[in-house]
């Protein structure tokens, strides 16, 4: 078995001195896709927050290539490998897309990895990024976590907003990311499209793991999922004749 590039082991995170995150065990392996799902206010965000240093990690171990990390500044994990995309994260507009992806550069990072998995920013390198579409000032948000190569990519809902067209294609990415050996963990809202491209998944309900397994258990299992973001009995034949919710709908 391939050793995770990122594990977690008991990790407890406090958000303004409140718990948040309870005891979360998980990895993420390389060259793959973690998923982590989660109704709104399970703690995903925090969890990521945590594991970047942008959050208190009250206990526990975060291990990043088997190198402790939880006392680290959040730039010296950053240093070691771990890149993170966060939500609602935008491009500097006035800068070009390829000066956007300079000011990010670091260490031997090559923006031509970007370019290859981008055409759309290779053909604007020099267009200020505010003239963008949502999809492609994402994929500069992206471009950026990546020109620094990183072993471990945190990607926290990068689909707010933008059409599910947009989403799929940048879904397909997140595959090819993958492919290149990258860790990949990955908060997204719609549920299903990240359940295609992911590996294992872990349901997060108020702090705390309530799932981890397998990805293709899941999916397409939206009765199972509403019962494991919000516990509770089984939905009625109500429920279920009335479809997806909508947060569930690409
Ligand atoms: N800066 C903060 N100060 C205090 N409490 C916070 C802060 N940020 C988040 N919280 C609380 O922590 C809990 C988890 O929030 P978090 O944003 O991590 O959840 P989430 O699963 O990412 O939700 P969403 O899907 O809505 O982004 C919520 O109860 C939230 O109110």
């Amino acid at each position: 078995m391939t050793a995770p590039a990122l594990a977690l082991e008991g990790v407890s995170v406090d958000r303004a001195e409140v718990p948040v995150i309870h005891d979360v065990s998980l990895d993420a392996a390389p060259g793959a896709v973690t998923v982590i799902l989660g109704a709104n206010g399970a703690g995903k965000t925090t969890l990521m927050d945590g594991i970047a240093g942008l959050a208190k990690v009250k206990s526990g171990a975060i291990r990043l290539d088997g190198t402790p990390i939880e006392k680290m500044a959040p730039y010296r994990r950053a240093r070691a490998g771990l890149g993170y995309v966060e939500q609602a994260r935008t491009t500097f507009r006035t800068l070009t897309v390829e000066q956007n992806l300079l000011v990010s550069q670091s260490g031997g990072g090559e923006l031509s990895t970007v370019y290859k998995l981008f055409p759309e920013l290779d053909k604007r390198r020099n267009l200020q990024a505010g003239y963008l579409s949502g999809g492609e000032q994402q994929m500069v948000v992206l471009g950026r976590a990546l020109v620094s190569e990183p072993k471990v990519v945190l990607i926290d809902e990068m689909s707010l907003g933008l059409a599910p067209m947009v989403v799929r294609r940048l879904m397909t990415t997140i595959g090819e990311l993958a492919g290149m050996g990258i860790a990949v963990v990955l908060i997204e809202q719609f549920a299903n499209l990240a359940l295609e491209v992911g590996t294992q998944a872990h349901v997060l309900r108020k702090g705390g793991v309530v799932f981890s397994g397998p990805c293709a258990e899941l999916r397409g299992d939206d009765e199972r999922l509403h019962r494991l973001y919000f516990g509770g009995p089984p939905l009625t034949t109500a429920d279920r004749d009335a479809g997806p919710a909508e947060s569930e709908r690409p």
